[in-house]
């Protein structure tokens, strides 16, 4: 196929699907013999950027508490907690985040139809634990990690809206943690039963976790992958000897729909 005629799109995953049957939006992603969308912001058209977002701007190390001055009242101080000192100054290294994008596109953007797109990449914000080297660790509590799997899941749910029968979906994070992992899998071939995992090629990676968790309170579960399920994805182990960054890659076919 003439590379060409592939057309690419940045949308916002959390609201990428038209929701109403209102004509079909500019994008005319049907137009192509073969579309592909990245779920991701500050989209040009055409440019599928498939590697993970990283950084090189260093963290803020100082463990003095801040102060911030308000300029209109000199004596209106606020702290400023640690946190949301490091939050800031993340924001400010990777530019604004989904809900102030400055992404054309992405603002503009009504969404597309269900069914619209060949293929689609979620190269899915999460919690970066297999970043190297860790620049900014011990953020994250069971609540943020389980936080993360909660919106991921949406942003998945839009992604099958999106893809046609017989498209592809590969879900992808930069983390270690199998909650964002092999328990979005596990979510997304139990709830979506036209879903089956694809063989991937390259195959660097090694296989996904098999199993299930258990929080010793009873109060949290969370299933994980069979072990043929396992063989199909790819997990990169920052401790192993590939010497990589933690990553995950699972490859969905899409078969045909329910509805
Ligand atoms: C792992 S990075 C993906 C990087 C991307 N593949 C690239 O090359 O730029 C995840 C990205 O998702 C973005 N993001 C966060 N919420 C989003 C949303 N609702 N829709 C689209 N992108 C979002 C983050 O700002 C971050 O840049």
């Amino acid at each position: 196929m003439d590379l060409n005629c592939i057309k690419a799109y940045k949308l916002d995953a959390l609201k990428s699907v038209r929701k109403t049957n209102e004509a079909k939006y500019i994008g005319e992603a049907g137009s192509c013999t073969d579309a592909i969308v990245t779920l991701a912001e500050d989209s040009e058209p055409c440019i599928n950027k498939v590697d993970a977002g990283t950084t090189n701007a260093s963290e803020d190390s100082s463990t003095t508490s801040v102060v911030q001055t308000d300029n209109k009242k000199t004596d209106d101080k606020r702290y400023v907690s640690k946190a949301d000192l490091r939050k800031n100054l993340r924001r400010m290294r990777n530019g604004p985040g989904r809900n102030n994008c400055s992404g054309g596109r992405v603002e503009n953007s009504k969404g597309f139809l269900p069914n619209s797109f060949d293929r689609v990449l979620l190269d899915a914000p999460c919690s970066a634990l297999g970043l190297r080297p860790r620049l900014f660790a011990g953020e994250e509590t069971l609540e943020s990690l389980r936080n993360h799997a909660t919106y991921q899941r949406r942003m998945f749910d839009q992604a099958v809206k999106l893809v046609r029968p017989g498209g592809v979906i590969v879900y992808s994070t930069c983390t270690i943690n199998p909650g964002e992992n092999e328990a979005l899998v596990r979510y997304a071939l139990d709830k979506y039963k036209f879903l089956s995992l694809g063989s991937q090629h390259p195959k660097v990676g090694g296989p996904g976790i098999v199993g299930s968790f258990e929080l010793s309170t009873k109060k949290y579960t969370e299933e994980w992958l069979t072990k043929h399920e396992s063989q199909l994805v790819q997990r990169f182990d920052p401790s192993s000897t590939l010497d990589t960054i933690g990553f995950f890659i699972a490859k969905f076919d899409v078969g045909q729909k329910d509805d």
